[in-house]
């Protein structure tokens, strides 16, 4: 849209802008109402915000789009106070301002009309030149954020579609979104080459949008679905990425337009050039006599993981790797903060050498900080040795923490232990609504190797982990600050300096000392880049661990907070006479990233917020793709509310006047004025018409009231010399003001308890939230495998259905056959039992019938033993018969040898003779006898016992011829 006011002869839009601004000029109240118009006709205009829808239905809305134009109502409003009607407050001063703006409008009306150029102004850069960077006409955008836009600039990003598990050109990474290369409004009319503006997304067949639609029965067209569109050409691509020619339906096809699309093929120059590049040259003064700044910029990337925001927001190849430097600048893979520190250091080079050749000119100096905001929970956990109370409260209030990613210079980083890990910093809101971060460090930055050498530090120390899809992937926010600021050349800034950085750009403007005549002059302007972290699915990502999971709830929970965020602030714009709004309180303070950059999603900032939507098309991320999809369309649908705007500078206006009231400022000078200057005084606001104008209002409004002090002041007759009418009127004024002044701080009181109370419940709620998403995730987890298990043994079982009852039948078989064998072995086990208790009997028999035998043999024994000691007492008796016998026959042999020694003559044998005159038998026995007698010896007494043998009692050993012994008789018993 904003070309369109670049066309070069004075067209219609020119003359229509001539009788806007003549439209202005009579009632700036209305320039709000169009505004307002604005809105409604882009709420009720296709969600995407299609520009060429615009410019058919409310010629009027596009031609207030205009960039210039903008700009110059802005400054005009920049001037007023209006109160929420619409209506001006303003005071006299405020109308010179209004006049001097619309001067200036005019002014810029009819350059406008006598442009030539067919390209987008871009901020001046007549004192520097980029070496590369400069935008090329074929690379200028249709819509350059910041200049004059009304809504959030949302550009799209596709990049080569990669599969979620890391691989290309697989099935999975089939490319779902077709870039329309449409002909622009502004290419019909012979403009530059533009970017595309508008996707169409085509459902793969695996999507859920796909199954949607085929399960729905009733198939939704192209054209009834919501927020899709009939495509133009009947082409549709399949989950292949071909393209089926022959259907005449396109089947859940979705289109959104942007502010402009980059397809998989662009650079990283081409992305800066046209996003970037123009929010980087809107923070330099307009021209080299300015000494103000220009505003605050935004810029954030959103996305799923691995759609590529880190890539393009760092890029590669910027790293200082072993100290080597990079002399290639910018490198061809560098992402849009080292193009950026590029592209600020060579246009401050050349301010700052152009201030020194003109003698005195303020200088200007970069600095860099960088922070992320990051769960504080995990990150307690992770590291040890964090005080009891941090501990105690992060497990309760799993609110993100904001760190620096910088080396901190306070003297509360020296104190830190290592321990203590990194510092957490505090968000804080200001009286005046200025929202900054509290300790954070920032860094002068004089070179751009010195700039990189930062962001490769806080790439390194910022949280990341590796999942399935992304071996890099982000775990937090990560905030670049860049920040420019006028240095007046008698004092340098230090280095060291450490200040509170404050995210709103209005916290960076002073007065100028002339006052208020002159607008508000900005010496310190920031561009912040934000790499937000991608919102993902644990499933998808795979990371099973409860840090990992928490992580990934937190990251999404405060995207979606952006997002309900950016929902809210839809339902805030005016809509259509008789609609019935639904506006609720916007929950910008619930999450850390939505309350830090809250002011620059609303008011007069958002016309320099850029927001790059990074997608994957490939056909495993089309679910997800199309979520973020409609959250930019969103987002692209968002404009700035004029009320707000105006309630912003109102109350801007009011606080500056409480320092120093001009009126007040002006009664003390009547009051000090000589009679002769009083009355000139009187005069003077006299001649005031909108003082006196003022004066009457509020003289009627305290007659009628007799409440306020000085009514009854007022009430009395007027003197009648100009002295005293001088008199009466200072001091009405006087107490008018004063009472004015009292009744502001009153109210800035409620306001201010007002955001208290807001930024408690905020936090409670935060907390509360925190705590029942925790828990809610831990349920759904449970449940989840819960049911995945469930599900498994579901599933097996329909896959076999008759395989259980088999399973079945066949156990209940076998524990028949159980059955049976334990009965046959119990009653073999009986027939065995009975069978040894008969045997058992049987043995008691015959060992009992033994053992009577045997008895019965010991007592033939003993007897046989009385028998044989008998025998032997018998035969002792004769063999000591014997003996005596042998005895006496020895003897008298004896007798007999003497006598025959004496007598020689006689026979001598005489024993001889006695023994031969012994029977045969009896010298055998008496021989047998001798050798039985020595029963001594214990070899002849078991002889004694031996056993007889068979049929053989025992006995005595037989003597040789037992018939012929004498105890012959003893031996056969
Ligand atoms: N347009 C692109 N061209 C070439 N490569 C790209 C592009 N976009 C991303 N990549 C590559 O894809 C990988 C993942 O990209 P990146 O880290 O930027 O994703 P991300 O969206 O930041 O993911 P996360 O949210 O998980 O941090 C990187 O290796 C990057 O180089």
């Amino acid at each position: 849209m904003s070309n369109e006011s670049e066309g070069g002869a004075p067209s219609m839009e020119s003359c229509d802008e001539c009788r806007d601004d003549a439209e202005t000029r009579r009632a700036p109240a209305a320039v709000f109402g169009r505004l307002e118009q604005e809105s409604r006709g882009a709420v009720a205009s296709h969600a995407g915000g299609n520009d060429e829808d615009e410019e058919q239905g409310d010629m009027n809305i596009t031609r207030l789009d205009d960039e210039e134009s903008n700009l110059d109502i802005n400054s005009v409003i920049s001037g007023m106070e209006e109160d929420e009607e619409g209506n001006i407050i303003g005071e006299q001063d405020q109308f010179e301002v209004f006049g001097k703006n619309l001067s200036s409008c005019f002014d810029n009306v009819g350059r406008i009309a006598s442009s030539t150029s067919q390209r987008p102004p871009l901020p001046p850069t007549r004192d520097v030149v980029i070496p590369t960077n400069k935008p090329s006409a074929a690379a200028v955008p249709q819509v350059v954020p910041g200049a004059g836009d009304k809504r959030l600039s949302v550009f799209l990003r596709v990049r080569p579609p990669v599969c979620s598990n890391g691989t290309k050109g697989n099935e999975g990474a089939a490319n779902t979104i077709e870039i329309i290369e449409t002909k622009s409004a502004a290419n019909q009319r012979g403009y530059a080459p533009t970017l595309p503006t508008t996707v169409r997304t085509y459902p793969p067949l695996n999507s859920n949008a796909a199954k949607v639609v085929r399960c729905g029965g009733k198939v939704p067209t192209a054209a009834s679905s919501c927020n899709s569109k009939k495509a133009p050409s009947s082409k549709s691509l399949i989950d292949d990425g071909r393209a089926d020619n022959d259907s005449t339906e396109v089947r859940g096809v979705k289109e959104y337009s942007y502010s402009g699309v980059f397809g998989p093929k662009s650079t990283q120059s081409e992305v800066y050039n046209n996003i970037a590049a123009p929010l980087v040259d809107g923070l330099f003064p307009r021209d080299m006599d300015s000494e103000s700044l220009g505003e605050s910029a935004l810029l954030f990337t959103l996305g799923v993981t691995n759609a590529g925001k880190t890539h393009t927001v760092m890029g590669t190849g910027f790293e200082t790797k072993g100290g080597k430097k990079s002399t290639d600048y910018p490198g061809e893979n560098w992402g849009i903060i080292p193009r950026a520190l590029h592209h600020i250091l060579t246009r401050i080079d050349g301010n700052n050498s152009a201030a020194a050749t003109n003698a005195g000119g303020p200088k200007l100096q970069m600095y860099m900080s960088y922070l992320e905001i990051y769960n504080e929970s995990i990150y307690v956990r992770k590291s040890l040795g964090f005080s009891r109370l941090s501990t105690v409260c992060s497990r309760h209030i799993a609110l993100p923490s904001v760190q620096d990613l910088l080396p901190q210079k306070t003297q509360n980083a020296a104190s830190r232990r290592p321990c203590d890990g990194p510092p957490t910093l505090k968000l804080r809101e200001s009286r005046r609504g200025r929202i900054f971060v509290r300790d954070l460090a920032r860094h002068a930055v004089s070179s751009v190797q010195q700039g990189l050498e930062l962001a490769q530090m806080a790439k390194t120390n910022r949280h990341t982990a590796s999942n399935n899809i992304n071996s890099q992937s982000s775990r937090s926010h990560s905030i670049c600050q860049l920040e420019i600021s006028l240095v007046p050349t008698a004092q340098k800034s230090s280095d060291a300096d450490l200040s509170e950085y404050e995210t709103d750009d209005e916290s960076v403007c002073s007065r100028s000392s002339a006052g208020r005549r002159k607008s508000l002059q900005r010496k310190s302007t920031i561009i912040w880049i934000v790499d937000l972290a991608g919102s993902e699915r644990s499933k998808k990502t795979r990371s099973h661990s409860s840090r990992q999971q928490k992580e990934a709830a937190i990251i999404n929970a405060s995207l979606m907070n952006l997002m309900r965020c950016l929902r809210e602030m839809l339902n805030h714009q005016p809509k259509k006479k008789g609609s019935s709004s639904k506006a609720g309180v916007i929950p910008f303070r619930e999450s850390k990233l939505t309350h830090m950059f809250m002011n620059h999603l609303t008011g007069p900032s958002a016309s320099r917020t850029c927001m790059i939507v990074n997608v994957n098309p490939a056909s495993d991320d089309y679910d997800e793709t199309q979520h973020v999809l409609g959250y930019a369309t969103t987002a692209r649908s968002v404009t700035i509310s004029a009320v707000d705007y105006n309630r912003k500078r109102r109350i801007l206006a009011k606080e500056s006047r409480v320092k120093l009231s001009p009126k007040k400022a002006l009664v003390g000078v009547v009051k000090k004025l000589s009679p002769k200057k009083r009355k000139g005084g009187a005069q003077q606001i006299e001649s005031m018409p909108h003082a006196n104008k003022r004066m009457r209002s509020h003289n009627h409004t305290s007659t009628s009231g007799s409440s306020t002090k000085f009514g009854g002041l007022l009430n009395k007759p007027r003197p009648k010399t100009s002295h005293q009418v001088t008199q009466v009127d200072a001091d009405a004024q006087e107490e008018l003001e004063r009472l004015r002044e009292e009744n502001f701080k009153l109210k800035i009181t409620v306001e201010d308890l007002g955001q208290q109370l807001v930024d408690c419940e905020a936090e409670v709620r935060g907390e509360v939230v925190n705590m029942m998403d925790e828990q809610l995730q831990e349920t759904k987890q449970w449940y989840e495998s819960r049911i995945d298990s469930l599900k498994e043994q579901i599933t097996s079982m329909q896959s076999s259905p008759g395989k259980s009852q088999r399973n079945e039948v066949d156990l209940l078989e076998r524990i028949e056959e159980c059955e049976n064998e334990m009965q046959r072995m119990g009653e073999d086990h009986k027939d065995e039992l009975s069978k040894m208790a008969l045997a058992q009997r049987r043995l008691v028999q015959q060992h009992e019938s033994e053992l009577r035998a045997e008895r019965q043999r010991g007592e033939r024994l003993q007897q046989d033993l009385g028998a044989s000691r008998h025998q032997y007492t018998e035969l002792k008796a004769s063999h000591d018969n014997i003996l005596a016998n042998l005895e006496s026959m020895k003897a008298r042999q004896e007798t007999e040898d003497a006598a025959a020694k004496e007598n020689p003559d006689e026979p001598s044998n005489t024993s001889s003779f006695a023994f031969k005159n012994l029977p045969r038998e009896r010298v055998s026995a008496v021989a047998s006898t001798s050798s039985i007698i020595d029963v001594t010896s214990p070899k002849k007494k078991r002889g004694w016992f031996k056993s007889p043998g068979k049929g053989k009692k025992i006995g005595l050993a037989e003597p040789d011829d037992g018939e012929r012994s004498p105890l012959g008789k003893i031996n056969t018993k």
